[in-house]
């Protein structure tokens, strides 16, 4: 069974890594990932200046998933852009940065400074945090992301992504699409990112989970499965001639192995992988490979965006 992923000119011995957020806000965090099974790398979200995020509690696991507010804790853009510039290229694991600047303006000096740093490691454009007070998240403003974009394109010559809020209408698929389909430069959308604002309650403390926005957070974990395979699925149908990077409620081979069916290039853990440890890689990776095995598929693009309809 070949579980290879050949896109942006790169190729992963496999489909799996972390999402951004997950294992991955420090140095010994992001070589975690790297030395385990996953195929490939991905930064915290960072921002121009450091940050120390929200107040804790910020995050809370339940039996379905997970809740958080962590308010874009992260070292800095120069953090990850060193690590960037010693990262071993050829090993063979992609490295993506996901970018997310407090305003445009951060995001251009952060994507000019990668641009000029010529480094082989790929933007992921998070347009979707949904965890800073006061902000409304850019990918529910459709005209903001049209100028983001635009700007961007204009100061970044090479392949980079970003990562999607779900949408819940097919409008808004539609409209996000189209205004995707006009950057070229735009290779890949990672879908999705936490479902936002939910808010989980102990009966038994008669009290909310976590202490940034009266309990407001980002769902994340199998509460998140059938939004996540929506979004890979209407997104992978719309978007021409790129790619869709599926995240959202992977605990399994058989959550993996729906999110390539519904079209996904490569897949992203988030909270299973927070609660397990970076053992959850090669767990999956063994239960998609027996999947396959089990099903006749040879390689990826045996199954890959072929799911039936009724
Ligand atoms: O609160 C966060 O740091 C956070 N949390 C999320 O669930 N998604 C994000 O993109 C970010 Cl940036």
């Amino acid at each position: 069974v070949d579980l290879s992923v050949s896109w942006l000119g790169l190729t992963m011995a496999n489909p799996l890594y972390n999402a951004s957020g997950v294992m991955c806000r420090s140095v010994t965090e992001l070589e975690q990932v790297r030395h385990s099974a996953a195929g490939a790398v991905i930064s915290k979200s960072c921002t121009l200046q450091p940050r120390d995020g929200n107040p804790e509690p910020r995050y809370h696991a339940t039996a379905l998933g997970s809740i958080n507010s962590m308010g874009l804790p992260n070292a800095g853009y120069a953090y990850y852009r060193d690590y960037a510039r010693s990262y071993p290229y050829a090993q063979g694991k992609p490295l993506f940065l996901s970018i997310s600047g407090m305003t445009l303006e951060d995001n251009l000096s952060m994507l000019a400074d990668l641009a000029s740093s010529a480094l082989p490691c790929i933007p992921e454009v998070n347009l979707s945090c949904p965890n800073l007070p006061g902000k409304p998240q850019l990918g529910y403003d459709p005209d903001a992301c049209a100028i983001t974009l635009a700007e961007i394109s204009r100061i970044y010559s090479g392949p980079f992504g970003v990562k999607l809020p779900p949408y819940f209408d097919p409008v808004h698929f539609s409209q996000m699409a189209d205004l995707l389909n006009e950057f070229v430069g735009l290779r890949f959308v990672t879908c999705i990112n936490s479902i936002g604002n939910g808010l989980v309650i102990d009966p038994d403390t008669e009290s909310v989970v976590i202490k940034p926005k009266d309990g407001l957070g980002g769902l994340g974990g199998s509460y998140v499965l059938p939004t996540a395979l929506a979004n890979v699925r209407e997104f992978a149908r719309l978007l021409h001639g790129k790619h869709v990077v599926g995240c959202g409620g992977i605990n399994s081979g058989r959550e993996a192995f729906m999110h390539i069916l519904a079209g996904a290039t490569a897949v992203q853990i988030g909270t299973c992988l927070y609660e397990e440890g970076e053992g959850a890689f090669a767990r999956i990776l063994d239960e998609l490979r027996a999947l396959m095995l089990q099903k006749g598929y040879r390689c990826l693009d045996d199954f890959r965006g072929k799911l039936k309809t009724l």
